[in-house]
């Protein structure tokens, strides 16, 4: 049940009765999520200031030049998951690894692992545009009492038990699905508190917004090359609005609201696309689908595609329904 200004902890507790195996540990999961976001907020809005502004002068495991936001980010919720004895395993964006949780008895007993690109759009730190996290959750499927393995992270994304993410931008947002629906709540800055916003969010089924980065149109697949086309061209509600703020969680939440479709396509410079289907696209995918949207890899259901690497990287479009059809129609008639 949910009240407007619930608070997200209300919330929690209140609605934990509707997951198939509730025994709290899910909610103080859920929790400890909420706990790190704020500590990350609060470095976030400091973005600017000499001591958290640019790269640590690295390359992570993606090959990408390693922001110190993104060490900050990736630490603090290693840390604060690990501290508080809820999950037997995680991995992380940033890690080449999985981590594994034995817990204080070393005992293993925690049932859940956690997924996550602890600092979204990190392209757009140091410019004061809106970046993200993301979280991915999953029941382990390897015994309790022993270490967790590779396979409980490379589970399809239908079998996530919830997933969501939080935006950095004009305010800091949290959104998750554990499987009913799509809430979010806004943090109340002054009171550190994150409280009911926007209930049962949806995804229009049609919109007017195409996010996709047009700088790689030359190198993108002829299917996507005819979408954007037809995106452009002038006929009934089109053409549609170019939006792309290169931070996937704000370009999806902006689309969530108002309609529209985002893609990363593939492309003759990244024959798998640029996102990660563990840490990127399988949560997103689980919120757009929750909210009513769809979302694929332009021909099948992110959501069933069965990982085989804990950094595979897959070609993603998502959003409005109608709109993620049309796209998938232009994907499949180029291929013919
Ligand atoms: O600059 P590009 O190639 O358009 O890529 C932008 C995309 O890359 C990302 O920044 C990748 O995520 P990370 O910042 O977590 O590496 C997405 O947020 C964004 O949608
Ligand atoms: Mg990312
Ligand atoms: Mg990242």
């Amino acid at each position: 049940m949910s009240r407007i200004n619930q608070s997200l902890g209300e919330f929690i507790i209140e609605n934990q009765g509707e997951f198939a195996y509730s025994s709290g540990e899910l909610s103080r999961l859920i929790n400890s999520i909420r706990l790190a976001a704020k500590m990350v907020n609060h470095e976030v809005n400091k973005a600017g200031l000499v001591d958290i502004t640019g790269s640590v002068g690295e390359i992570n495991t993606q090959g990408e030049d390693q922001q110190k936001l993104d060490v900050f980010a990736n630490n603090v919720f290693i840390q604060t998951l690990t501290n508080r004895e809820i999950v037997c395993g995680i991995a992380s964006e940033e890690n080449e690894d999985f981590i594994t949780i034995a817990g204080s008895n070393s005992d293993h007993k925690n049932k859940y692992v956690v997924l996550i690109d602890p600092l979204d759009g990190s392209s757009n730190i140091d410019v004061n545009v809106s970046v993200g996290t993301i979280f991915s959750i999953y029941r382990r499927i390897t015994p309790l009492g022993t270490p967790v393995k590779k396979e409980d992270f490379l589970q399809p994304g239908n079998l996530q038990v919830a997933a969501g993410y939080i935006v950095y931008g004009t305010s800091t947002m949290l959104v998750y699905t554990t499987g009913h629906g799509v809430n979010g709540f806004t943090l109340n800055p002054a009171l550190g508190t994150y409280y009911l916003s926007h209930p049962n969010m949806r995804f229009p089924e049609e919109g007017n917004i195409y996010s996709v980065n047009e700088g790689n149109y030359v190198h993108f697949p002829q299917g996507i090359k005819d979408y954007i086309k037809y995106c452009q061209q002038e006929e009934g509600n089109r053409p549609y609005t170019s939006r792309y703020i290169g931070s996937l969680v704000s370009d999806i939440h902006r689309n969530m609201i108002k309609g529209g479709i985002y893609m990363y396509p593939k492309s003759s410079k990244a024959a798998t696309g640029k996102l990660r289907l563990l840490y990127e696209c399988n949560p997103m995918a689980f919120i757009v689908e929750q909210a009513g949207g769809k979302a694929s890899d332009g021909e099948t259901r992110i959501m069933e595609l069965k990982p085989t690497d804990l950094h595979q990287r897959v070609p993603f479009i998502c959003g409005s329904k109608t709109m993620v059809e049309k796209a998938e129609e232009f994907i499949a008639k180029a291929k013919n």
